[in-house]
Order: structure tokens, then C-alpha cells, then sequence
């Protein structure tokens, strides 16, 4: 039998070359220099093993935490795969157990069942989450960021409102890192089994239009666009709480400034490393000065930060939106701080886009499809806007009055976006770039 030190070297000394193949390692874009261990904490000594680790992973001068799960019953030693292991985790939480530098806690009010084993689920992202039976999901934030992670803070800020349109939280995970602050790594939510994610739904129902070429989206079966409105008014109403718990506040000429200078700022860093970037440049650069002239009063407030239709879930219930951590590749003092709800409408926009153009990515130009992606993203953008004008607060508004700076936002995810893709899934880089080509009209 192999002892969780043994078992710990062996994986750290793998992990350099597993990295890149990992969904969740958000450092795809430059190699790994060295990994070393910050902390390890035995969770269990004998069957399963089970060992929790925060590394630093270098990309040169880049250093950052990760924390790994390390145990004997998978090949890869990776222990979230293994349900057992998995279950321990839920029972710590359960017991309230304090181990090392970890404290595993229920949320107050929550009553949790032990003993259920969990499993990994299938559509792993930027985390790594597990679930158990039917009833609860543990994320395990795999990049970490000192502090408390905004997922759970919103998460918990929301509860106390008595928001709708979010799973209820029921626990969390804290560790400390370096510098002894405490440091959210894990937090568990209700998990909604009847659940599909917009995402999902979205691509259905483009896929139903491209197989009827020459139907009109509001002709088919699978239209979205009553789906779409009904997002709007969620996304609104959530905006709405987030503003009740946390409250707004007018952004100062100062906040508008710096939020346009971020988005040149996240441009001129993001070109160096895509220069496919570079012909729309000057376009986006006088999108993002024209949202600077012409912003006016807007308010701001804590938001989702990483929208997409990813993140929002249809159940029996409504939709429900979902991780609330941000984009993972911003600072987090930027995601943590307030900003304009639009934002996340933007957000929703670009991922109109993406569903409405995925099928073709890759394959051979076909126009009749190309017109029937713009009218399906056309249709959804408008019922999703409608319906958040539909339900949104005073201090919000009809986003359709905000234009360019609404423009600009959604130009700003997409310059994000073309960084996201080449780090993680570059065969998608042509989606984000050919949006920019198409909103600043420079031709794809
Ligand atoms: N409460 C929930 N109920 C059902 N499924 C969920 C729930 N929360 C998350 N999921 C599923 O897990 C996936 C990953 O969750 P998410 O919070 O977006 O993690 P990540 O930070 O890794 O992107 C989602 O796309 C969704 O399919
Ligand atoms: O869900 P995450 O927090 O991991 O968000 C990251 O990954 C997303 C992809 O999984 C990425 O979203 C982009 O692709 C989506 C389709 O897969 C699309 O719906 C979104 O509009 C688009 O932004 C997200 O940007 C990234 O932060």
C-alpha cells in the first residue's frame, strides 16, 4: 500500500506535464516552469487515501495556488474521482471538522444527510464540482484566490434576501494560504437534478433551425425566444436582489473612466499575446471612447461578473443563475468591486453569439446558415433584453437606452473572450474574433 507522502511526490512530480490537459488549469497559454507544495493536509492516512494540496504552479514570473485532491483509488491519483473520497468530504462538512488549516462548515440554517458518495459531474469547467445523489454539489475551486470567494459571498448575500433564482448554499470549505487569510476552496449548494443548463438548450434549439435551413427561428419548433425573455426577467430580478442585500451607488465620471480605461488596457494585453487581434484594434478602441462620451449616469452595484448561458439553469422552478466567482482570468479586487449591471446583460449577449455561431465553426462557408445564426441571435438578444427591461430596477433601466455603452461592454467580453479561447480552446478563437468583426463592421 502506497502512504499519502509517497503518493504526494508522485503526483507533484507528474503534474508539470499533466497540466496542460487539465480543463481546469486556466494557464494553458505559456508552459509550466516548476510546481511546488504549499501545504498538505491528510484528510484520511489509510483507505481511501485522501489528501488535500495547495501547490504553487510557475509560468514564470507567474506563480499561482491550485489545490489538488490527491488519493489511492484512481489511476491518476486524482481523488475527486473517486466517490468514496468524495463522500468524506461531504461528511466533514457535515461534522463541522476543523483539520489543519481546513475548516469544513454547514451553512447555519442547513440540515445535511452524511454518508453519500459523490461523483464527479461530466461538464467539468474552470472547477471542479461533485455531486451527491440528488441533492447537493460540491465545487472545488481549483485556481485560488485569497479571500472570500465572491461565489459564496453573493451565494450567501442573495439567501438573505430571499432570492429565487439561485441555489441555496448549505456549506463551505476554508483553508488559509501564505499570508494566513482565510481562503474559500470549496463550497457546497443544493443541486437541482431536473436542471438544464441554457447553454444546452440554446444550441438545441439552433441546431433544430440549421437542420430546417429554410425556416425562419420563430418558424421552428424549438424556438428560444420565450425562454430567452424569461432569462431577462431572472437576470433582472437578480440584479434587483444583489442591489437589495448589498446596495448601488451612482458611479462617479471617475468609475466610468476607469472602466473604459480597463477595457484598453485588457485590449493593448490582450493583442500581444493574439495578434489576430491587431486589424480591430483602432475600432474597438473608438467604441470603447464613444462609451466614455456618451455614458452618463449609470449605477453600480456587486453583479454576476462572468454571464453566460452556462451559467443559468432551467428548472421546474424558473432559471437559476450559477457561479457567481467572475470572469476567472480578471483580478479579483476588479471582480470583487462594483460595477454596472450591464455588464452582465452584455454578458448574455455575447453568448447569444457563440450559440448561434458554434455549429459553424470549422466548417465550409455555407450562407444560407450564416443568415439563419445572425436572425437566431437576433431574435434571443431582443426577447432577453425585453424581458429585462421587463423586470429590472429603477436604477438599472431599459439596457436598450444604454447603447454604447452597452456596445462597449459586450466588445470588452468578446476582447476577453479571444483571450479565454487562446488560453483554453484556440479552434474557438475564430467565434469571439468574428463577432468583433461583425459589431465594429471591419469585416471578418
Ligand atoms: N445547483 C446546481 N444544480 C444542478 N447543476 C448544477 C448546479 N450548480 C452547477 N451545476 C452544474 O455544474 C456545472 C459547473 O458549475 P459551475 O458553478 O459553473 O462551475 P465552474 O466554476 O467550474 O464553471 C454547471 O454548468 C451546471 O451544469
Ligand atoms: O464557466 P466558466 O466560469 O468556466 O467561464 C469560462 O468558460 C466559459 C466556457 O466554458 C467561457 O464562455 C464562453 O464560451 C461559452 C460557450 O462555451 C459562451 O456561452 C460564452 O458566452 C463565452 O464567453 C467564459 O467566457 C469563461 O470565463
Amino acid at each position: 500500500m502506497t502512504g499519502p507522502n509517497e503518493l504526494v511526490d508522485k503526483v507533484l512530480a507528474e503534474l508539470p506535464d499533466q497540466l496542460p490537459a487539465q480543463r481546469w488549469f486556466g494557464g494553458k497559454d505559456r508552459p509550466v516552469t516548476g510546481v511546488r507544495p504549499l501545504r498538505t493536509t491528510v484528510l484520511n492516512a489509510a483507505d481511501p487515501v485522501l489528501v488535500h494540496v495547495v501547490v504553487e504552479v510557475a509560468q514564470g514570473d507567474r506563480r499561482e495556488p491550485y489545490q489538488l485532491l490527491v488519493g489511492d483509488r484512481t489511476d491518476d491519483h486524482d481523488a475527486t474521482h473517486d466517490a468514496e473520497s468524495a463522500g468524506l468530504l461531504l461528511d466533514l462538512i457535515a461534522d463541522g471538522a476543523r483539520v489543519d488549516h481546513l475548516a469544513f462548515a454547514a451553512e447555519p440554517d442547513a440540515e445535511l444527510h452524511r454518508g453519500l458518495r459523490g461523483r464527479p459531474i461530466t461538464s467539468e469547467q474552470s472547477n471542479t464540482s461533485l455531486v451527491y445523489g440528488s441533492q447537493y454539489i460540491l465545487k472545488l475551486f481549483r485556481k485560488l484566490t485569497p479571500g472570500d470567494n465572491p461565489d459564496l459571498v453573493l451565494h450567501r448575500a442573495l439567501t438573505a434576501v430571499g432570492c429565487e433564482h439561485i441555489a441555496r448554499p448549505l456549506g463551505s470549505i476554508t483553508g488559509t494560504l501564505g499570508d494566513g487569510r482565510p481562503t474559500t476552496i470549496g463550497m457546497l449548494a443544493q443541486f437541482l437534478p431536473d436542471a438544464v443548463d441554457g447553454w444546452a438548450m440554446a444550441t438545441t434549439s439552433v441546431r433544430d433551425l440549421m437542420a430546417e435551413g429554410d425556416l425562419h427561428p420563430d418558424e421552428v419548433g424549438g424556438d428560444f425566444a420565450g425562454e430567452a425573455q424569461r432569462l431577462g426577467h431572472a437576470v433582472a430580478r437578480v440584479h434587483a436582489d444583489l442591489e437589495r442585500a448589498l446596495g448601488s451607488e451612482p458611479a462617479a465620471d471617475d468609475d466610468i473612466g476607469q472602466t473604459v480605461q480597463a477595457m484598453r488596457d485588457r485590449l493593448d494585453a490582450v493583442v500581444e499575446d493574439v495578434p489576430d487581434l491587431l486589424p480591430y484594434v483602432p475600432a474597438l478602441r473608438s467604441a470603447f471612447d464613444a462609451a466614455a462620451d456618451t455614458a452618463g449616469a449609470i449605477s453600480i452595484q456587486h453583479i454576476h461578473g462572468d454571464l453566460h448561458l452556462g451559467q443559468v439553469l432551467r428548472t421546474v422552478q424558473g432559471w437559476l443563475l450559477i457561479d457567481f466567482e467572475g470572469e476567472p482570468g480578471t483580478p479579483v479586487d476588479e471582480r470583487r468591486s462594483l460595477r454596472s449591471p450591464l455588464r452582465d446583460v452584455a454578458g448574455v449577449l455575447r453568448s447569444f453569439d457563440y450559440a448561434a455561431h458554434q455549429l459553424l465553426v470549422g466548417a465550409a462557408e455555407d450562407h444560407q446558415l450564416t443568415v439563419r445564426a445572425l436572425e437566431w441571435a437576433r431574435r434571443n438578444r431582443a426577447a432577453f433584453t425585453e424581458g429585462y427591461a421587463e423586470a429590472a430596477s429603477s436604477s438599472v433601466g431599459d439596457p436598450r437606452e444604454r447603447g454604447r455603452l452597452l456596445r462597449a461592454f459586450e466588445l470588452d467580453k468578446a476582447v476577453y473572450e479571444v483571450a479565454y479561447e487562446h488560453a483554453n480552446r484556440p479552434e474557438w478563437l475564430t467565434v469571439p474574433l468574428s463577432s468583433i468583426a461583425r459589431i465594429t463592421g471591419e469585416g471578418a
